[in-house]
């Protein structure tokens, strides 16, 4: 991202719907001393953006596996709260963690190989999370495919052709289709704009965006561009060898940082 597009503005804050949405109680998964996430705490609330930020290898994308239910920590608990309840991520059954994901979660990969079917269609892509909740007709899961290519901005056109023949930033592109498309009260997304040209990525982030901003979106983001952080999230975690050095309001943390790490990190980015 170019320093211009980091003074950019704030995304514009909702109306939050202050309820809580996941509880992050004394999260820790170690694989060595500052190598993995430690003593995390913080909550999220329906509608909230929380970006997480650091430098490689700060423990993210460890932080958000656990989040996600993909690795267990070693200690603490993940509270989601339901329609119905509370849930604790790791005292329920690897079954339900994983029916979660496919039915509330969502989960956008840095490599939009990782969460996409290459092989078969654009179409096919999409429509079979629907399946997955119950959707059975043919004309519907066609008519999501389409929509929701469009509402990525995607040519509705190309729905069977196989994503293989699709470039970096369009496969990235079905890729949050296909995760949107079931509505998911929680998204999960690690560095969805890495590895893409620098257009490519501005282009996308726009999408995202206007997306999160539409869908009311609660989102999870990792990501160590901290004009991605700037233009998506309201508040900021900030990891550094596991451990949240510093948290609060995106633009009170980038504008005017606390910590010497933090300072680091901004100045880094903005000084040529
Ligand atoms: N499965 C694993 N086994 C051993 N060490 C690991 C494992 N996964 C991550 N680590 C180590 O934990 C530390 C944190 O890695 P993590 O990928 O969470 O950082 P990150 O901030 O997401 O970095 P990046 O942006 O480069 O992915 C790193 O030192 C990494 O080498």
């Amino acid at each position: 991202m170019k320093r211009s597009e980091l003074a950019g503005p704030a995304l514009a804050k909702p109306v939050l719907d202050r309820s809580a949405l996941l509880d992050v109680q004394d999260i820790s998964r170690l694989y060595g001393p500052g190598k993995g996430c430690e003593s995390i705490d913080f909550r999220l609330h329906a509608g909230e953006v929380l970006g997480i930020v650091g430098e490689s290898g700060s423990g993210k994308s460890t932080l958000l596996r656990v989040l996600a239910g993909l690795e267990t920590p070693d200690a603490g608990r993940v509270i989601y709260h339901t329609n119905d309840g509370e849930l604790d991520l790791y005292a329920i059954s690897e079954a339900r963690r994983r029916a979660l994901l496919r039915l509330e979660w969502g989960l956008v990969h840095q490599n939009p190989r990782d969460g996409l079917r290459m092989g078969v269609s654009a179409g096919a892509n999409v429509g079979e999370r629907l399946m997955a909740l119950g959707e059975r007709h043919y004309g519907n899961l066609r008519a999501a495919g389409q929509d929701w290519m469009t509402q990525v901005e995607l040519d509705a056109g190309r729905i069977d052709d196989a994503p293989l023949t699709f470039s970096g930033g369009m496969q990235q592109r079905l890729q949050i289709a296909r995760t949107l498309v079931t509505r998911p009260r929680l998204v999960f997304m690690d560095e969805p704009t890495g590895g893409l040209d620098v257009s490519v990525q501005a282009r996308l982030l726009d999408m995202i965006r206007t997306l999160v901003r539409q869908l009311g979106l609660s989102v999870v983001l990792v990501t160590h561009d901290l004009a991605v952080a700037r233009l998506l999230s309201h508040r900021l975690l900030v990891m550094r060898r596991g451990q949240v050095v510093e948290a609060g309001l995106t633009d009170q943390i980038l504008d005017d940082p606390q910590h010497a790490y933090t300072q680091l990190l901004v100045s880094s980015v903005l000084t040529p």
